[in-house]
């Protein structure tokens, strides 16, 4: 028999909260918030909430010009309407004597290691009292380039952060389907072996009404999630007592609503998640020979030593995210280094030195 869940995150993607008019779908939130409530109250779970629906919630209140720039639109609608999702939010979950608590947050607040320990840190606190966080991209600040893909990333974030045993992403359609779901003789995959499947292939870039990201990014990031240890479930939100069925039947034999992301057996430290959520930031690459390669690839526990690289491409201070690539250019892996590029350039190939990026710090693709 598997392990139940103890800890989840559940992600409530703009389609599931959304009406057809781009209003907030009320009845919908208090269902999944009776959910949640039971999940905690009964099956004693720690839920972390990651929900959207802070720009439709906007346009239920306020009618702008549509002659505004699209970005003010986005920022005035969102911080407009995230009060509200959260006012709605606390009186449904009043009702079943829960309170919950609002956690806004950019990307550079999971850039900043300091940053990252301190938002674990009041996640923490939360769970301990029994208090469910809510969390949202801060949409006033993040604009453009500083802005989360979509609130899956924000999701797979807060999932890997709070070492959870399950993500479960509630959409507007069943799962993942092996074509596009509106057309013809498509079926829903149950379980992602990423080995058997190429999600690029099977993916259409179709965006539905309102979600940002669209499926192939919400794969893509389930399958980092789980590459990293942590379940992911893709499942309608819309689905009748959808969150207790994934709750309850991913520990028996029967069959999961949605989709299922199989997780990686072994679980990476806390560091080095949040090293592989770093690939972004990665400042300059270090190119190393093949036994260094195989070396880093095996089972062994395996620093990068000088003596394995053959060159330095770009530059970095000490404590920089950096690529680790083969002598092909391929990716291999990502790493927090201990010194800084002038340091590493004069080492390349020298024996006798201490690791220019620690095992704890290196996450292979
Ligand atoms: N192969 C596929 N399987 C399932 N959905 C797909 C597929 N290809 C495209 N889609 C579309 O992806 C949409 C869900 O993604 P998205 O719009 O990002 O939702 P959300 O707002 O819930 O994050 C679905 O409504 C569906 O139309
Ligand atoms: N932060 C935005 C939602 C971002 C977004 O659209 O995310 P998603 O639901 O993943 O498509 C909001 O609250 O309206």
């Amino acid at each position: 028999m598997k392990k139940t869940y103890q800890r989840i995150a559940v992600k409530i993607g703009s389609n599931v909260l959304t009406t057809a008019e781009g209003l907030p779908n009320t009845d919908l939130m208090a269902q999944l918030v009776q959910q949640v409530s039971q999940l905690i109250h009964r099956h004693k779970v720690e839920v972390i909430l990651i929900s959207s629906g802070a720009v439709a919630a906007g346009r239920s209140l306020i009618q702008l010009n549509t002659k505004e720039n699209t970005v003010t639109q986005r920022q005035l609608l969102a911080s407009i309407g995230q009060v509200k999702l959260i006012q709605v939010y606390g009186e449904l979950f009043k009702k079943h004597r829960q309170t919950c608590s609002q956690i806004l947050v950019t990307k550079e607040d999971f850039r900043d290691r300091q940053h990252y320990l301190n938002m674990q840190n009041c996640f923490q606190g939360l769970l301990k009292y029994g208090i469910i966080p809510i969390v949202n991209e801060n949409d006033v600040v993040s604009v453009t380039e500083l802005m989360f893909t979509d609130n899956d990333e924000l999701a797979g974030l807060v999932a890997s952060m709070m070492d959870v045993d399950a993500l479960f992403i509630l959409t507007n359609v069943n799962g993942l389907y092996n074509g596009h779901p509106e057309e013809e003789h498509t079926e829903l995959i149950r379980l992602v072996d990423k080995q058997k499947i190429n999600l690029n292939e099977i993916i259409s870039t179709k965006k539905s009404g309102f979600g940002r990201g669209g499926m192939l990014t919400k794969c893509k990031n389930a399958q980092k999630i789980a590459d990293l240890g942590i379940a992911v479930h893709i499942a309608n939100g819309h689905q009748e007592n959808v969150l207790i069925d994934l709750y309850q039947k991913a520990t028996s034999a029967e069959e999961l609503p949605g989709t299922l992301f199989l997780p990686h057996p072994k679980r990476p430290s806390s560091i080095k998640k949040w090293v592989a959520h770093s690939e972004g930031y990665a400042k300059a690459s270090l190119i190393v020979n093949e036994g260094a390669k195989q070396a880093l690839l095996s089972d062994k526990v395996t620093s990068l030593l000088p003596v394995g690289l053959t060159e330095v491409q770009g530059s970095f201070q000490k404590g920089d995210i950096v690529k680790i690539k083969d002598a092909e250019g391929s990716d291999i892996g990502i790493g927090m280094t201990k010194y800084n590029d002038t340091v590493t350039r004069e080492r390349i190939g020298q024996q006798g030195h201490h690791p220019v990026i620690h095992y704890d710090h290196i996450f292979l693709y």
